[in-house]
């Protein structure tokens, strides 16, 4: 179930907001800018499945987007609870980082939980199959896949060079929860 909590900022052990429901998650995201939208992830492909196979699974999907928002790129990322990288693969995104571009991704399957501090306030959001999520340029955030993860991601690029992630030395990612492993992934290991 897809949830986002909210916090302020220095009180990362009361969330000041929970919600589940779709629509209104996406309406406390829209507030700041962020877009949140149920896709529809009618291709099977699980986690692990290749680049190819996936982008080949969501071809009209993704040619929607780039045509609608002018994305250049397109790259997916499918990780299982047992990739041999997966603690590097996490680590890359674990710390308060912004792009200079907008961050648009679409969950396939499984689940991450993306995290974003805007103006005093952190909102969680944990992304299921099927959520889309547009993080604005500029806005700093973080990304946990957990220590086992199960997930599949297509992500669009404006630029062609792709992701580039300026860190901002803040530790506030320790501080605020980490993602508890989505309940597949333990049997899918
Ligand atoms: C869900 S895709 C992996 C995370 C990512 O691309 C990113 O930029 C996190 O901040
Ligand atoms: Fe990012
Ligand atoms: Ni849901």
């Amino acid at each position: 179930m897809s949830r986002l909590r909210i916090y302020d900022d220095q009180r990362h052990d009361a969330p000041l907001l929970s919600l589940t429901d779709h629509a209104a998650i996406a309406a406390e995201l829209h507030k700041v800018g962020v877009r949140f939208e149920q896709w529809e992830a009618s291709q099977p492909v699980a986690p692990g499945a290749s680049q190819e196979d996936v982008i080949a699974a969501y071809r009209s999907d993704i040619d929607r987007l780039m045509a609608e928002n002018g994305y250049q790129a397109v790259d997916v990322i499918s990780l299982t609870p047992d990739h041999p990288d997966r603690a590097a693969f996490r680590q890359k995104f674990l710390n308060e980082h912004s792009h200079s571009e907008d961050e648009v991704r679409f969950f396939v399957a499984g689940a991450g939980q993306f995290t974003l501090h805007i103006d005093g306030k952190v909102y969680e959001v944990l992304c299921e199959q099927g959520d889309l999520i547009g993080v604005p340029d500029g806005t700093t955030h973080w990304f946990d896949m957990s220590e086992s993860p199960y997930f599949v991601a297509i992500r669009l690029f404006t630029n062609v060079e792709g992701w580039v992630a300026q860190f901002t030395g803040s530790d506030i990612a320790e501080r605020f929860p980490r993602m508890v492993p989505h309940p597949s992934a333990s049997k899918a290991s």
